[in-house]
């Protein structure tokens, strides 16, 4: 449904994306992970249009993002931090977002609802404590229950309880259908919540293989501990092949 092919980004003379290739589907949810600076945000900002490739394409059902706009409504972004007028409050920022779009027949509140913000909804958005302007970003990423969610880093800063009800909604989201990428650190959200891993390093992508298949190669049990022995195995090989 989205294909990667040979993006790359440079700013300046940092090459931050290099020839990344990658195909994702439907009712799949991808961990996008990789150390600070490896490129993942690039690549998913490259994904929303807020970033322009260098070089290469990105394709959204059959269609380069480059040419058709269109694409972006289907996407639910929550971003790292999201960023929003200040002096607006929770409601009007909801009320607004809401009449952006015209179709109003797929509205999916139930994270306003589960995170109880319709309670705080007169708060001003720069009162708000991190962890709720994270749960704000993550109930307007599925308002309009798009096919497909970008979640960069999405339980950051929430607290225990709130941490299990977004996990459910995104369990059921992808039971749905729909597509994800998920961006953490947090790798054992990440075990729970995802089918495939993608690890990119210094830009490029080093692995992509289902969960599953990396627990099996790498005969660990938790993707945290997966991932680290896939690393040195990997700086193994590069050591050998230097
Ligand atoms: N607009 C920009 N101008 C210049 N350099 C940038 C810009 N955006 C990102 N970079 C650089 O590109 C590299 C990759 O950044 P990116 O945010 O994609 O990394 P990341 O993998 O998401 O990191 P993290 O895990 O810390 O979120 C970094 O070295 C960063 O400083």
């Amino acid at each position: 449904m989205i294909s990667f092919r040979n993006v790359s980004k440079k700013f300046g003379k940092l090459q931050v994306l290099d020839s990344v290739t990658l195909d994702v589907y439907p009712s799949k949810s991808y961990a996008l992970i990789g150390p600070n600076g490896s490129g993942k945000t690039t690549m998913i900002k490259s994904l929303l249009g807020l970033v322009v490739p260098t070089s290469g394409d990105i394709v959204f059902e059959e269609k380069s993002i480059l040419t058709d706009w269109q694409y972006r409504e289907k996407i639910g972004y929550m971003p790292q931090i999201g960023r929003y007028p200040e002096n607006i409050t929770i409601g009007q920022l909801v009320d607004m977002m809401r009449n952006i779009r015209p179709s109003q027949d797929k509205i999916d509140e139930e994270l306003i609802d589960a995170f109880k913000l319709y309670k705080i909804y007169d708060k001003k958005m720069h009162s708000l404590s991190g962890g709720t302007r994270q749960k704000v970003s993550a109930a307007l990423a599925f308002l309009f229950n798009p096919p497909v969610l970008i979640l960069d880093e999405p339980t950051a800063g929430l607290d225990p309880v709130s941490v299990e009800i977004f996990k459910e909604k995104i369990t059921a989201e992808k039971l749905k259908g729909k597509l994800m990428l998920i961006t953490s650190h947090v790798l054992n959200d990440l075990d729970e919540l995802t089918t495939d891993v993608v690890y990119i390093f210094e830009g490029r992508i080093q692995y992509h293989n289902s969960i599953e298949a990396l627990k099996r190669e790498t005969n660990e049990k938790r993707l945290g501990k997966a991932i680290a022995t896939l690393i040195q195995q990997k700086e193994l090989l590069d050591s050998i092949t230097e």
